[in-house]
């Protein structure tokens, strides 16, 4: 089965909760920026940099990745699930994808315009990720629970195919009472995505009809998360693992600071 990353480099956290989503602790940094808005705002910065214009992303979401999506889920190969809550999708890794298709994306497209949108968790020093596809579809997953991501930073796709329903939502600040009172609606568009701090609450209301198969990547700054799982908010402590583990690596921790991220 395909990994990557750089072998013996990136390890797990032992709380075990590597392919877990969790309910959310942490607080709301929603920062929503329409396309046209981030085009405005961030394209001539990012040119300037030499970075890829989000069109090269788009032609790369087109639907030969659902087709592929859909020749894998026929398949007889072994599968692994997203998550511990989506019972459908495909993790990326396993259909090879990940060095060829979402590193790329993550190093030339996301990081840089996440170091310019999320500086503080880690945009600019996005080293590894998890990325896989959801599904939804009648008489299999509808709607996902509230939780946050193991994640830093998250960007989530819509790829398609036709549907109804099934609206992300985000809440508020930590786990108050209020903090799903008036949670914030975003309706999927084909072809755009969303990007949200990991650490957030969020969730998926049901499906209406039709299908819908989204890309998540669960991006990960190990100068972040080396000082503090984000799953068991204590100090990892450090279990080998393959491919990108869960993004932790042994390297010298960077100048985060820690009181800005509790
Ligand atoms: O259903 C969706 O689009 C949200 C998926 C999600 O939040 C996740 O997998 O972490
Ligand atoms: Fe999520």
């Amino acid at each position: 089965m395909a990994t990557a990353g750089v072998p013996g480099r990136f390890y797990r956290c032992a709380c075990f909760c590597s392919e877990n989503l969790y309910v959310a602790r942490y607080g709301l940094h929603v920062r929503f920026r329409d396309e046209a808005q981030l085009r405005r705002d961030y394209g001539p910065i990012l040119r300037s940099r030499g970075c890829v214009d989000p069109k090269d992303f788009e032609e790369l979401l087109e639907e030969a990745l659902l087709e592929e999506l859909e020749n894998f889920e026929r398949s007889d190969l072994p599968k692994g699930r997203p998550n511990t809550m989506n019972n459908y999708g495909v993790l990326l890794h396993e259909l090879g994808l990940d060095e060829p298709l979402v590193t790329p994306l993550r190093e030339r497209f996301l990081q840089p315009l996440l170091a310019l949108l999320y500086p503080e968790w880690g945009g600019a020093r996005l080293d590894s990720h998890r990325a896989f596809v959801v599904k939804y579809a009648p008489g299999e997953d509808r709607e996902l629970g509230c939780h946050y991501d193991n994640a830093e930073l998250t960007l989530n796709v819509a790829l398609g195919k036709t549907f109804t329903g099934g609206a992300l939502y985000f809440g508020g600040l930590f786990q108050a009472p209020s903090a799903l009172a008036r949670p914030l609606e975003v309706e999927h568009v084909v072809g755009q995505g969303v990007l949200h701090r990991g650490g957030q609450l969020h969730g998926a209301r049901a499906l209406g009809s039709g299908e819908r198969w989204n890309l998540v990547v669960w991006l990960r700054a190990s100068t972040v998360r080396n000082h503090l799982c984000p799953m068991c908010l204590r100090e990892p402590e450090l279990v080998e693992d393959a491919g990108f583990g869960d993004g932790f690596t042994r390297e010298e921790p960077d100048t985060v600071d820690v009181c800005a991220l509790t």
